[in-house]
C-alpha cells in the first residue's frame, strides 16, 4: 500500500456460515495480530494459530484461528493476516468494527487482487482470471480461468513481443543492406514476418468468441414446425416442465429459455415458436423472434415429426443452420407411420427418438455433445482464450502492424516503421498491464467482489 494503510474485508459471503474469513493486508498485520490475540510475542508466520479475539476495549469477541503471512510472502505481496471466525453476521460485524477502530480501512472491491498486481505477484490477465475463476459456471470455464491464472495469456504476450522485436531487428538488417545481399530465406524480408505476425494476432483475437461461450454459455435453439415436439424436447433436456406442451399446434408463441449442463458445457437452450407460413400476427412475431435469435445461436436442434412430411423452413433460418452446428431430431418414432428422414438434409447428423416414450434422450445428449465439441474446435492457440479487453488491445496492435506494413511497402523511413512497431509492443503490453492506466485499473477491479 503506497500510503501504508492496512485494508480489511470479509472474504467469504455475508450471512451465516460455519466459518467466515476476514482478511487484512498491509503493514499493521503483525502488530494487529499480536494485539487482538493478547500474545506477548509476535505471531509465527504461515502457521494457523488458535487464539481468542480481544477487541481494543478488551472484550472477548470470538475464538478464532489466525494465520499471519509475513515478509510480503502472501497473496498480495504485503503482510497479510487472515482471521477465521465463527460465521455469525454479528460476530463478523463486531470484528470488522474493531479493526476499523484500530485504524484499518475497508477494502474496495478487488483491492486485494489489485494490490497483488501492483506488487508484481501477478500480471493483469492473471488478476482478471481470479475473478473469472470465481464466476465460472462450467467445468470448461474453470479450466480456462485456471490456465489464465497460471499465466497462459502472459506467456503468449511475451512470445508475441519477442517475435515483434525480432521483426524490428530484421527490419534494420533489411534496410541497411540491399535485398540481393541478404541470405535466400530473408528475401521476402520483414514484410512476410509482419504479415505472419498480424495473422497470428488476428487468430488470437478470434478466440474471444470462446470467452463468450464460456461466460454466457453455448446458445442453442430448438426449431421446427408447429407440434413436432420442440417444447417436449426442452422439457426432457431440462428435466422439468419448463415449456407448455399440448396437442394444439402453435402452443409456444414466443421463445422460452433455460440453462442446462451438457457434460462440461453450460448451455442456454431456447424453445421457439413453431415455424410455418402465414399464421396470425402474433405467430408471425414469434417466428421473427426465432429468426433474430438464430443470428447469435451457436447450435441448433431441428425437430421433425417423423410421421409427417418433411418441413419447408424459412430460408433466413436455413442459412444459419449447417451440418457442423445442427442436429436433426426425428421425433415421434413411436407412431406407426414414422419413417427414416435421412433424405431430408442428408449431410446433417440425424437422431431418431420418441419424446413421448422418453426413449433416445441420452443418445441425443451424447450425439449433441460430440457435435458441439467438434464444431467449436475448442480451444486452439495453446489454450489461450482472450477476453474483450485483451481483444481490444490486440486490435490496436494489429492496426499498428498494418500501418507498419503499408509504410514498408511504400519504402518509408525505417524509423517511422519502427515507431509503429513500438506502438504495437505497447498495445500488446496493455493485455498484461505493462502499460499502466489508472482509469482502466479502476474500471477493471470495480467488477470484483469485496474481499477479493
Ligand atoms: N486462506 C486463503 N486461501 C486461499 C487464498 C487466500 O488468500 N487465503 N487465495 C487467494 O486468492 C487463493 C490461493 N492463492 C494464494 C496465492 C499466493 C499465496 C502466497 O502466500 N504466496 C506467497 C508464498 C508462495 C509460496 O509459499 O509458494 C508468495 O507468493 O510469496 C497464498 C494464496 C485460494 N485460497
Ligand atoms: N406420439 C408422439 N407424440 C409426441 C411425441 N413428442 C411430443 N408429442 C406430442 O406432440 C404434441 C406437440 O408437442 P409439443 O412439445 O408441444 O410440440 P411443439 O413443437 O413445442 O409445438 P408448438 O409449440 O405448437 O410449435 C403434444 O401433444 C405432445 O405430447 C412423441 O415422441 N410421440
Ligand atoms: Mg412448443
Amino acid at each position: 500500500m503506497p500510503n501504508g494503510e492496512t485494508i480489511v474485508a470479509l472474504s467469504t459471503p455475508p450471512g451465516e456460515s460455519a466459518i467466515a474469513l476476514i482478511r487484512l493486508s498491509g503493514p499493521d498485520c503483525s502488530a494487529l495480530g499480536q494485539a487482538m490475540s493478547g500474545r506477548k510475542s509476535p505471531l509465527r508466520p504461515r502457521e494457523a494459530q488458535f487464539c481468542k479475539y480481544l477487541s481494543a476495549k478488551d472484550k472477548l469477541l470470538d475464538e478464532v484461528v489466525l494465520t499471519y503471512f509475513g515478509d510480503g510472502r502472501s497473496f498480495t505481496g504485503e503482510d497479510v493476516l487472515e482471521i477465521a471466525c465463527h460465521g455469525n453476521p454479528l460476530i463478523i460485524q463486531n470484528i470488522l468494527e474493531d479493526l476499523l477502530a484500530r485504524g484499518c480501512r475497508a477494502a474496495e472491491p478487488g483491492e486485494f487482487t489489485r494490490t497483488a498486481f501492483l506488487n508484481g505477484k501477478m500480471d493483469l490477465s492473471q488478476a482478471e482470471a481470479v475473478a473469472d475463476l470465481i464466476h465460472a459456471r462450467s467445468e470448461r470455464g474453470i479450466e480456462a480461468a485456471q490456465r489464465q491464472l497460471h499465466g497462459s495469456v502472459g506467456r503468449k504476450m511475451s512470445e508475441l513481443t519477442e517475435k515483434l522485436l525480432g521483426v524490428m531487428a530484421h527490419l534494420e538488417a533489411y534496410i541497411d543492406f540491399p535485398e540481393e545481399d541478404l541470405p535466400g530465406e530473408d528475401q521476402s524480408g520483414p514484410a512476410a514476418d509482419l504479415r505472419a505476425l498480424t495473422l497470428e494476432i488476428k487468430a488470437l483475437i478470434e478466440t474471444q468468441h470462446y470467452n463468450t461461450l464460456l461466460h454466457d454459455g453455448v446458445k442453442a435453439l430448438i426449431v421446427g414446425e408447429p407440434n413436432v415436439g420442440k417444447s417436449s424436447l426442452i422439457n426432457a433436456l431440462v428435466g422439468s416442465e419448463r415449456s407448455i406442451v399440448s396437442e394444439m399446434p402453435g402452443t409456444t408463441r414466443d421463445y422460452v429459455s433455460a440453462f442446462i449442463m451438457l457434460d462440461a458445457w453450460r448451455i442456454e437452450i431456447l424453445d421457439t415458436a413453431g415455424l410455418h407460413e402465414a399464421g396470425d400476427k402474433i405467430e408471425q412475431i414469434g417466428i421473427n423472434h426465432t429468426i433474430e435469435q438464430s443470428e447469435t445461436a451457436d447450435s441448433f436442434l431441428l425437430v421433425l415429426d417423423s410421421a409427417a412430411p418433411s418441413p419447408t423452413l424459412p430460408p433466413a433460418l436455413m442459412e444459419r443452420m449447417r451440418p457442423e452446428n445442427t442436429l436433426v431430431v426425428e421425433n415421434k418414432t413411436d407412431l406407426e407411420n414414422s419413417r427414416e428422414m435421412s433424405n431430408f438434409l442428408p449431410d446433417y447428423r440425424h437422431i431418431r427418438l420418441s419424446l413421448r416414450q422418453d426413449n433416445g434422450v441420452t443418445a441425443l445428449r451424447q450425439s449433441w455433445l460430440e457435435l458441439i465439441e467438434s464444431s467449436l474446435n475448442f480451444p486452439q492457440m495453446g489454450g489461450v482464450i482472450v477476453n474483450a479487453r485483451h481483444a481490444a488491445a490486440l486490435a490496436e496492435a494489429v492496426d499498428c502492424l498494418e500501418l507498419a506494413s503499408e509504410k514498408l511497402r511504400d519504402g518509408e523511413l525505417s524509423e517511422l516503421i519502427a515507431a509503429d512497431l513500438r506502438d504495437a509492443v505497447d498495445s500488446i503490453g496493455k493485455v498484461v498491464g505493462k502499460v499502466d492506466n489508472e482509469r482502466m485499473l479502476d474500471s477493471l477491479f470495480k467488477q470484483f467482489c469485496i474481499g477479493k
